[in-house]
């Protein structure tokens, strides 16, 4: 069987429900059908920046303006009718998106939801003050012809779902995509593979606020006339809930919300029971799945996931190299480190660190818990601005720049703690690291040369060692200068650490690039290292060959303390 592409899929299945619906339901049904497509469409939006992590609880705002837009277009019965009108609509919410998504890039969690909630009430203010285009002089918005009946709106509300949601699936398996969750996961992370987490954030929530924008502008069709009673902030707060409870980052999840948005308060009218219970039972369903971790689509995509068949989990082999070969050794300098000092209050973490990491070489830097190791990582890659001194690299100044600059200037990182986006895949995660095209051929040579798992893995399904390596190989395929690995050998077994020491010393030839090697794994450091470093209290104590510092007294007593030293 052909294989269909993934991003179709959703969008398609939701295309079948929207023509099985117009030619199936009623008239009248067809009406409420289309409300709850105009709400799963702001759904569609809420995922997006839901998929970056971020709360938005004034997604009627940007949906407003939208209404405004097209309501305005038609009163000035501008050329292009309401189809062109509607898009107009998104594209007049965009930059609203971005004005929201500017508080974004300093606050998070709860902070970030109640600025967006204090939007979602000042303009709640302004529209009911300015009041809608033609509702003074009861002038409804144009529909063209082939639009006339309410079947015939419906279908193309269904459409412009469908377009939405394959948009939004498209743009989603992009490398802007994939910034968006790994934003989620972790902004440092993001940064360190050379994005720019304020980018990330504001893409997200533009393209949130244009999908919006084109719900408003279809509800602004659909009713014929708006007013401020349709974008309150309790809408808002209500489809924030439902996109908790439904999981509205996924296509069916928002088509569901949006159904139920619709149809429950309109059982409840019929039932003569009062609307606001439909909000309460809302509200009920997103406590569930806040404090479940997981949304219904979730649940509904992690039971298909666990039916699919499971690559042999014995795959994570890191190969032994067909020959060991020396540790390269090189003394052209790449990156040079000067009179590097950090604080941290009382602390002095980095006292006055003079390094050079030479062309060509794997360089170790070892040290006792707490000697620096870490805290010199984080300000090589640009995460500890505070730092003085200078770091330059093949002759760049990188003191300035800040942590995504650093990557894209060529000197990548991997991480001590997880940092590796669940949700994404190998591949993905692999090709957004990268941030360049990567043929398949490229990328599965790439795994397994470092032992990482296949591309069609989720990162979800792998054990801690895997991550490691697929940091390791996400690293080395952005093709940097110098990749500073912080403890990669962490979680895999001693074979393992070996082969994968091994397979460091061929990365200068293979990769074009020298490698800074964070361990505390001596015998590794040994295997991959010409040189190394000794950090001791933020200071250097030694430098030059393994075998010979570590020979050293001061080596030993700094890793063993005085009286084992001495004896
Ligand atoms: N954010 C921080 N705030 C205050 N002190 C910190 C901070 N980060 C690190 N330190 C301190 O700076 C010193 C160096 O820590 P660092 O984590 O860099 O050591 P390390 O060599 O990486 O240790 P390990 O091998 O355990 O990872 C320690 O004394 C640590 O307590």
């Amino acid at each position: 069987m052909p294989r269909v592409d993934r991003s179709l899929v959703q969008p398609g299945g939701a295309l079948l429900v929207i023509v099985a619906a117009a030619v199936l339901v009623p008239e009248y049904w067809l009406f409420l059908a289309t409300s709850a497509l105009v709400s799963a469409i702001v759904l569609l939006g809420l995922g997006v920046v839901g998929r970056a992590g971020m709360n938005s609880l004034c997604a009627l705002s940007f949906a407003a303006v939208g209404a405004w837009t097209v309501a305005r277009l038609s009163v000035w019965d501008v050329p292009g009718g309401l189809l062109l009108w509607v898009v107009a609509g998104g594209v007049a919410a965009t930059p609203f998106g971005v004005l929201i998504g500017l508080p974004a890039l300093r606050l998070r969690g709860i902070h970030l939801a109640v600025v967006t909630l204090g939007f979602a009430a000042a303009s709640e203010v302004v529209i009911a003050a300015v009041n809608f285009p033609g509702v003074d002089t009861f002038e409804q918005v144009g529909r063209p012809g082939f639009l006339a009946t309410d079947r015939q709106y419906f279908v193309y509300a269904g459409l412009l779902f469908v377009v939405a949601a394959f948009g939004v699936e498209l743009l989603s398996r992009t490398r802007m995509g994939a910034a968006w969750r790994a934003v989620r996961f972790s902004e440092r992370a993001t940064a360190a593979a050379g994005t720019s987490v304020a980018r990330a954030k504001l893409s997200a929530f533009a393209l949130s606020a244009f999908v919006a924008g084109l719900a408003g502008g279809l509800l602004a069709g659909q009713v014929g006339m708006v007013t401020a009673q349709n974008f309150q902030t309790i809408g808002s707060l209500a489809l924030f809930v439902v996109a908790v409870m439904a999981g509205s980052e996924y296509v069916g999840g928002a088509l569901f919300g949006g159904l139920l948005m619709t149809f429950v308060p309109e059982i409840f009218r019929r039932l003569e029971i009062s609307q606001d219970w439909a909000n309460i039972l809302f509200a009920v369903g997103a406590v569930q799945a806040l404090s479940q971790g997981t949304s219904i689509s979730d649940g509904i995509a992690r039971r298909v996931r666990t039916r699919r068949p499971v690559p042999e989990p014995g795959e994570r082999k890191v190969a032994a190299g067909e020959a060991r070969r020396e540790p390269p050794s090189g003394d052209v300098p790449l990156l040079k480190v000067e009179g590097l000092g950090i604080r941290f209050g009382q602390i002095a973490a980095l006292k006055d660190v003079d390094l050079v990491v030479p062309e060509g070489t794997v360089m170790g830097l070892i040290g006792p818990n707490g000697a620096g190791k870490s805290t010199l990582t984080d300000a090589l890659s640009g995460f500890l601005p505070s730092a003085t001194g200078s770091v330059t690299l093949a002759g760049e100044t990188l003191n300035e720049r800040p942590a995504h600059r650093r990557a894209g200037a060529g000197l990548r990182r991997t991480f001590q703690q997880d940092r590796v986006p669940t949700s994404l895949t190998v591949g993905a995660y692999l090709r957004f690291a990268a941030g360049r095209r990567v043929e398949r051929a490229e990328l599965d040579e790439a795994c397994s040369f470092l032992g990482c798992p296949t591309a069609d893995r989720y990162v979800a399904d792998l054990d801690v060692g895997s991550r490691r390596l697929l940091e390791v190989t996400a690293a080395l395929l952005a093709r940097p200068k110098l990749v500073v690995l912080d403890e990669p050998a962490a979680g895999l077994a001693r074979a393992e650490s070996m082969a994968l020491a091994d397979r460091l010393t061929e990365v200068p030839e293979r990769y074009g690039a020298s490698v800074l090697l964070i361990e505390h794994d001596l015998d590794m450091v040994r295997r991959a290292c010409a040189t190394a470093v000794v950090l001791d209290f933020g200071e250097v104590i030694a430098a030059g060959p393994p075998a010979e510092i570590l020979a050293r007294p001061e080596v030993a007593r700094a890793y063993l303390g005085d009286e084992v030293a001495l004896a």
